[in-house]
């Protein structure tokens, strides 16, 4: 009997971060790590598809709505229609008729998409007894490629040019799945510099992090420049220069107050300046990208979709691409944004953090430096220190790398009383 979806649970699952400022940036000071996270059942008890997308508090119940929208559009499937044509799928996900009037491909409905799209590959990946990077290495070009929705990209990457580039990169794929299974995938940790930290407390973590071999500390800026400066020539004292630093304003500035902000800071030689205005404002970027170069500005975790992403590329907007691994339309839509940052020759580096991102995130880079970039160079993958012990089968780092997850899946299951006692409003953690 082919696997059917029969039902599905959709959860509101919150955590208290907020409480001790962690995840707090200069836009978000008291962020709840939150997850609208869905449960697709079928025949099988033990083969079910989890997937999720990160949120930070108040109105996750929106995107669980949002999530309730779409569920009809997957219900009662055979998984083997589905994966027979990926590509087809995402469009049905996305391309509802009226619901699409929501987006088309942004917001709410597609933070909801993107959950709903990267459950049905845990579960693909779960029925093919793979972990999804490994899924998807095994694909041929032409397969890879026909889980892509080239709707409003053709003119930068067609699915023939697609398949050449990763065609160009099947020699090699085997050693580089034995280099990734040995030496894993290089990250970076974003732990110590969160803006509601003292500075007695980011001096201590950054200690910690050079202890543990991080070789990349990324710090929050954005809020008061004298404060910024501080704080960077205190992370500098203790990683020194040898290591890389990384600032983030989380959108904080408009575009010639980020240009004069980034002259008081370019002496702590960072190495990207990220989300410096208006994840939306393009040519705005590009402004700030030609100020402030060589330091490179990087973008993309409220980036909506892949035309946006587009356009930061033909617009030299940015040269760190930051993709998200549930703010667009899940697996599919980042292999699209993949590709084109190898056609563009922009380093791919995810976003992460978050609840559950990392799990996510370290598949997308794995695909990345396996298929399509064949290169881990000028690529980290961020890395944050938290609820982790909440995943069935949490991202395991080994001297500031990411090692490839090996169960099956794309590891975002929670752990079920996790499920229970971080349920919002009901779980114990809320009353
Ligand atoms: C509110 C969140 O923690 C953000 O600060 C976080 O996603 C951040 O932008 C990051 O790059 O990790
Ligand atoms: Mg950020």
């Amino acid at each position: 009997m082919p696997l059917q979806i029969t039902d599905y649970t959709i959860k509101d699952v919150r955590f208290p971060t907020s409480k001790e400022k962690h995840g707090s940036d200069a836009m978000n000071p008291d962020p709840d790590y939150s997850a609208a996270y869905i449960i697709l059942h079928t025949q099988d008890p033990d083969l079910k598809g989890h997937g999720l997308t990160f949120t930070i508090g108040r109105g996750n119940e929106i995107c669980c709505a949002a999530l309730e929208a779409l569920i009809p559009l997957v219900l009662e499937l055979n998984l083997e229609d589905i994966t027979h044509n990926m590509g087809a799928f995402y469009r049905k996900i996305t391309g509802d008729s009226q619901i699409r009037w929501l987006g088309p491909e942004k917001g709410v409905v597609h933070l909801a998409a993107g959950a709903l799209i990267n459950a049905v590959w845990d579960l693909y990946a779960k029925s093919a007894q793979k972990p999804l990077w490994r899924l998807i290495a095994d694909m041929s070009p032409r397969e890879l490629v026909s889980c892509i929705d080239f709707t409003y990209i053709t003119d930068v990457l067609t699915p023939e040019e697609a398949i050449q580039m990763l065609e160009s990169q099947v020699d090699g794929k085997k050693e580089r799945i034995n280099f990734l299974m040995e030496n894993g995938y290089p990250g970076y940790t974003t732990s110590a510099g969160w803006l509601g930290y003292s500075d007695e407390k980011i001096r201590t973590l950054c200690r910690e992090a050079v202890e543990e071999g991080w070789t990349h500390i990324k710090m929050k800026v954005g809020s008061d420049l004298n404060d910024d400066i501080r704080r960077a020539g205190i992370i500098r004292e203790e990683i020194g220069y040898e290591r890389h630093l990384m600032m983030d304003a989380n959108q904080k500035w408009d575009v010639n107050q980020a240009i004069e902000n980034m002259k008081f800071l370019t002496k702590f030689q960072p190495l990207w300046i990220e989300e410096p205005t208006s994840p939306d404002d393009i040519l705005g970027h590009a402004t700030i990208a030609k100020a402030v170069a060589p330091i490179k500005v990087a973008t993309g975790e409220h980036c909506q979709n892949r035309v946006i992403f587009k356009q930061l590329m033909q617009a030299n907007s940015f040269g760190i691409c930051q993709i998200d691994s549930c703010r667009v339309g899940g697996v599919n839509e980042n292999l699209a944004i993949m590709l084109m940052a190898k056609k563009f020759e922009i380093p791919v580096c995810p976003h992460a953090g978050g609840v559950g991102l990392c799990e996510y995130v370290q598949h997308l880079s794995m695909i990345d430096y396996i298929c399509i970039s064949g290169t881990m160079e000028g690529r980290v993958i961020e890395y944050v220190d938290h609820l982790h012990e909440h995943f069935i089968d949490p991202v395991v780092i080994n001297k500031g790398r990411y090692m490839p997850p090996t169960l099956p899946g794309y590891s975002i299951e929670m752990k079920p009383e996790t499920l229970y006692k971080y349920d919002f409003d009901s779980g114990e953690v809320w009353k």
